[in-house]
This record gives C-alpha cells, sequence and structure tokens, in this order.
C-alpha cells in the first residue's frame, strides 16, 4: 500500500484533486469537512493522509508517506539534504509563487542586491544593530544572501502575515512568498528585480527509497509518468 500526503487545505488541495481526477484517480474527503481523511478510487493500493503542506516534506523523507504534494520552496526549506531524502517526480502546474526579498517600496535608492547590502551595512553603522529581515524560510534566505555575499542582516521569525512586520516595525525587510504581488503592493512594499530566492510550484514527490519500488512504478506507469532516476 503506498501512502499520499496531500495539502488539507484551500487552493492546494482543491488543485491536487483536480490533477488526480484528470489523471483517472478520484480522490476525495471522507468523513466531515474537520476530519483529515480521504479516499482514493480509480486504482489500487494508494491510501490518502491530508496534511500541512509545511509537514510533507519531512513525512516523505521519514518514510512515513511514500508520496506527497506541496511546493517545492517548502521541501527545500524544509529537508537541508532534499535530494538525498525525495525525488522530484512531477511539476503540477500550480501553487506558482516566488520567494522573494522585499523592501519598503519608499526605499527610492535601492534598486537591488548591491544597493541593500550598502544599506544594511550603513544601517548596522546607525543604529548598532543588524538590519531585520523577517521570514519563515530561514535556510532559503541565509543560503541565498551568502551566495550574494550579503552579509550585514539578522533574519526575524514570522510563520505568517509576514508582510505586515515592516509597519508594525519588527523588521526593515522581508523575504515571503507572493504570487500577485498584490499583498506586497498592499503593505507598501517592492520587490528587488534581482532577489527572486526560489521559483515554487506543487510538485508531486516521492521519498527516494520507495521511488524504486514496484508499486510505486505500477503508479508513475498509472499516471504517466517517467520513472525517476
Ligand atoms: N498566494 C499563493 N499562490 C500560490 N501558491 C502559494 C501562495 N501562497 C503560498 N503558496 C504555496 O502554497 C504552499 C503552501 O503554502 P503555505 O504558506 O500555506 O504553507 P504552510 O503555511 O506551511 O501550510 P499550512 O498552513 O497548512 O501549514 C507553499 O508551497 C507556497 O509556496
Ligand atoms: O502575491 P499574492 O497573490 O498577494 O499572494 C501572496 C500571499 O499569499 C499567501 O498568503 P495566503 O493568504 O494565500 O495564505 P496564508 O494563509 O499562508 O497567508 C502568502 O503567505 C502571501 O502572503
Amino acid at each position: 500500500m503506498l501512502k499520499l500526503g496531500l495539502p488539507s487545505k484551500g487552493r492546494l488541495m482543491e488543485q491536487s484533486f483536480e490533477w488526480f481526477c484528470a489523471r483517472g484517480i478520484r480522490l476525495s474527503r471522507a468523513g466531515s469537512d474537520r476530519e483529515y481523511a480521504a479516499r482514493a478510487e480509480g486504482i489500487d493500493g494508494l491510501s490518502l493522509v491530508l496534511l500541512s503542506a509545511g509537514e510533507i516534506p519531512r513525512e516523505l523523507a521519514a518514510g512515513r508517506i511514500q508520496l506527497g504534494v506541496t511546493g517545492t520552496d517548502l521541501v527545500r526549506e524544509k529537508l537541508a539534504g532534499w535530494r538525498s531524502d525525495v525525488v522530484e517526480l512531477a511539476p503540477m502546474g500550480f501553487g506558482h509563487a516566488d520567494l522573494v526579498l522585499a523592501v519598503p517600496s519608499c526605499w527610492r535608492d535601492c534598486e537591488g542586491l548591491d544597493d541593500f547590502a550598502a544599506i544594511a551595512r550603513d544601517f548596522r553603522a546607525a543604529h548598532g544593530f543588524r538590519l531585520r529581515i523577517a521570514t519563515k524560510y530561514h535556510r532559503l534566505v541565509r543560503a541565498f544572501l551568502s551566495e550574494h555575499e550579503v552579509a550585514d542582516y539578522q533574519l526575524v521569525d514570522s510563520q505568517g502575515a509576514t508582510e505586515g512586520t515592516v509597519a508594525n516595525l519588527t523588521a526593515e525587510a522581508i523575504a515571503d512568498i507572493t504570487s500577485s504581488g498584490e499583498t506586497l503592493r498592499a503593505n507598501h512594499l517592492k520587490i528587488l528585480p534581482d532577489a527572486l530566492i526560489h521559483a515554487s510550484q506543487a510538485t508531486l514527490l516521492a521519498n527516494r527509497s520507495a521511488a524504486a519500488t514496484a508499486p510505486m512504478q505500477a503508479l508513475l506507469a498509472h499516471l504517466g509518468l517517467a520513472q525517476p532516476h
């Protein structure tokens, strides 16, 4: 029996159900709306579990589920060695969102990462503490800024409503997901054009050990997907 972990709410859950239905596997919630149970029809040997999108990478790496759907941003953020833990089987064509660095729109002289790095250096000298970037993507942001030699900052953890932290004076900049850009604009923030940290989309993933098993090969064939190498 293969266990498939799906996001438990919102667009990601609905579009995951649609993706599988278009491939002859009908997924549906079981029990009440508040129960996290679901079932699969149209294929044998597949069970479902509804999980927080942020928890699916860890459940896959641990092998408690053999298949999962979540954003590539969360896979890379949650799993340091993601390539050795999981296999990306197929981008699914929805859940497109960019992880970006954004600063106040009024920072007219900040037009890119080089300006940001200079502002961060001046900020520390002027204020005696490092410029604060609010984010929930600590691993990805640190790696990106290190790669671009930006050093004078500190990360402030923000698990939601991250765009509001600048107005609330708990941060000077943010790194968060954007899709239409509406939330950033509404909070008077602008994206630095050279600060796309990761372009994410919903992806079907497998636990790396399970990817080579016969039941997985059969499911991939049913879905018309190439066998992972
Ligand atoms: N506005 C959006 N448009 C498209 N995709 C988005 C949007 N916001 C978030 N996502 C993507 O949806 C996935 C889930 O994001 P979300 O922030 O809901 O994760 P999460 O908070 O860990 O989930 P949960 O709230 O269940 O714990 C991520 O891969 C993210 O990139
Ligand atoms: O660029 P936009 O189209 O404005 O989308 C970006 C927003 O979408 C997500 O929030 P959402 O309310 O979708 O989910 P959440 O409950 O995780 O905040 C994300 O956290 C951003 O705040």
